[in-house]
């Protein structure tokens, strides 16, 4: 008998939010519309302790004294341990790039509709122009248009999605790319001295590193209050490196002790999170804390995001160093290429993708 045909996924009609927003702006079609539950918090009062993502000074850790380092990498690891989250400045990313990058990601999102289809993100994958992680037709939509390709190793990539317009968006990319891939290599190496391993220990480990660009455009929303611009998840990579558009509205919101805690961005600074993969390696020490991203009445908001994960190939599970009888293993091994699979063939939802890898506890209590 020939094997049963798979079945296609059917996710119905996908409202491009850019031109319901331009043509129709005060319409929020029922697919947007959020769940009580799952409705954001646009004016979270934010007190003490939660007021400040921890910011790492870069220049002090490559170029400081003995004493700036290890006060850096000290806060390094304070913050992967008790945010997953920090900003960082002086990065050593040129700032000109940074801004080129802005304006041609910017451009591009500005193009006529039948352009940007050029590039589809067909139903069920996660490069080119559309909306991810979409496998239903009753799942609710993001308020927000993404462009996503995958960069290294080249096997990853589609060439076929990569634009021709704007002019010296794919070059800029890859200059871009080549730079924020040395930064996550660099940071890389202290987050491993942060925790006690040899400064090369994840770099051996990873191989030829996976990395992807999204570019996310959230549109203005007559009802912010009943959208979400991106959905609450944790990131699949084992880092992730966040750039703002400048002059956009704060959007980027982590849950921290059960509250959503807002980023204030900083202009010039990365904003960079420990992703999966790390928490796995770290046996939970450093989590990768569940984000979403809100969208703004008035104003519209531009970021880029690149994710850096070990090759398909790597086998992974907690580090012996993380695991003891007051730490049991918190999750099984498991080939990282089957993990991002996994992860881009589920919707985001909050942190359940990591379910793939844990080991389930039984309360006996
Ligand atoms: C929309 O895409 C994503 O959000 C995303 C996808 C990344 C990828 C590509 C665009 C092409 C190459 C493969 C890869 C899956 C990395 C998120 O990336 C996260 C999810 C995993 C897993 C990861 O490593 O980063
Ligand atoms: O736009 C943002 O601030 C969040 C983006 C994000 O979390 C992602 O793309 O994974
Ligand atoms: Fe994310």
């Amino acid at each position: 008998m020939p094997p049963a045909p798979i079945s296609p996924i059917k996710v119905g009609h996908i409202d491009d939010v850019q031109e319901l927003r331009k043509t129709k702006p005060r319409t929020i079609p029922q697919r947007f519309v959020r769940d009580m539950t799952e409705r954001p918090t646009l004016t979270t009062p934010v007190s003490p302790p939660h007021t400040h993502m921890p910011v790492i000074d870069f220049s002090l850790l490559t170029k400081g004294n003995k004493e700036e380092l290890l006060n850096q990498l000290f806060i390094l690891a304070t913050a992967c341990e008790e945010w997953g989250f920090f900003q960082v400045i002086n990065h050593e990313v040129d700032l000109n790039l940074l801004e080129s990058m802005e304006n041609l990601s910017s451009e591009f999102f500005m193009l006529p509709l039948e352009e940007k289809q050029k590039y589809p993100m067909a139903p069920g994958t996660v490069q080119g122009y559309g909306q991810a992680f979409v496998f239903s037709e009753d799942q609710k939509l993001d308020w927000c248009n993404m462009f996503a390709l995958g960069i290294e190793p080249h096997y990853v990539r589609n060439p076929n999605l990569w634009p021709k317009r704007p002019e010296r968006f794919s070059e800029t990319v890859e200059v871009y790319s080549r730079e924020i891939r040395k930064l996550c290599y660099d940071l890389l190496k202290y987050i491993a001295l942060g925790l006690g391993l040899k400064g090369d220990a994840f770099k051996k480990m990873f191989g030829v590193a996976v990395q992807a660009i999204r570019m996310n455009y959230y549109p203005p929303c007559s009802r912010p209050d009943l959208v979400l611009g991106l959905s609450p998840h944790s990131d699949g990579s084992a880092l992730t490196v966040l750039q703002q558009a400048k002059g956009g509205p704060v959007g980027l919101q982590i849950l921290k002790d059960n509250t959503w805690v807002p980023v204030q961005p900083i202009p010039n600074a990365l904003v960079i999170n420990i992703g999966d993969t790390i928490e796995v390696l770290s046996n939970g020490k450093y989590r990768s804390v569940e984000h979403r991203a809100v969208a703004h009445e008035e104003q519209e908001r531009l970021s880029i995001v690149t994710f850096f994960a070990p090759s398909y190939e790597v086998e992974l599970g907690p580090m012996p160093e993380f695991v003891d009888e007051n730490y049991p293993c918190k999750y099984r091994r498991y080939n990282h290429g089957e993990y991002s699979k996994h992860y881009v063939t589920n919707k985001l939802q909050g942190k359940k993708t990591l379910d793939f890898a844990k080991i389930q506890t039984r309360n006996t209590s």
